[in-house]
């Protein structure tokens, strides 16, 4: 993304804020997939192949422009992701199975 960025002077743009709302937008545009059509089963069994296409497609924007964000805004997603991954762990122990999540 960086690279990407560079190449088409376009590091003028990509400042935090505006990644962050063009983010937010690619949020919105993945969530206009799933909008109106109630629960759907996991694995989408029914939704036509172009239909899970574009899927793939809002959820690369999302990450991409979550890639790039963290990036501008000097986070090491992977070491963060990690680090958050150990922290859920200490908060919700497999032991506890009663705990959902929601406490
Ligand atoms: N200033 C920009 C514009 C685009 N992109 C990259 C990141 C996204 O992966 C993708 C977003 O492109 P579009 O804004 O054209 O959005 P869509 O691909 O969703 O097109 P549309 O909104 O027409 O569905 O391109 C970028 O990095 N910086």
């Amino acid at each position: 993304m960086a690279n990407f960025a560079k190449e088409r002077d376009w590091d003028q743009f990509h400042s935090p804020r505006n990644l962050l709302l063009a983010l937010v937008g690619e949020v919105g545009e993945l969530s206009e997939i799933f909008q109106w059509k109630g629960e759907v089963p996991k694995g989408l069994p029914d939704w036509k192949e172009e239909e899970k296409v574009h899927l793939g497609e809002e959820l690369s924007d999302v990450l991409l422009y979550l890639v790039r964000l963290s990036d501008i805004c000097g986070i090491d997603l992977g070491k963060a992701a990690l680090r958050k991954v150990e922290l859920n762990a200490i908060k919700y122990p497999a032991s506890n199975n009663n705990n959902n999540g929601t406490a």
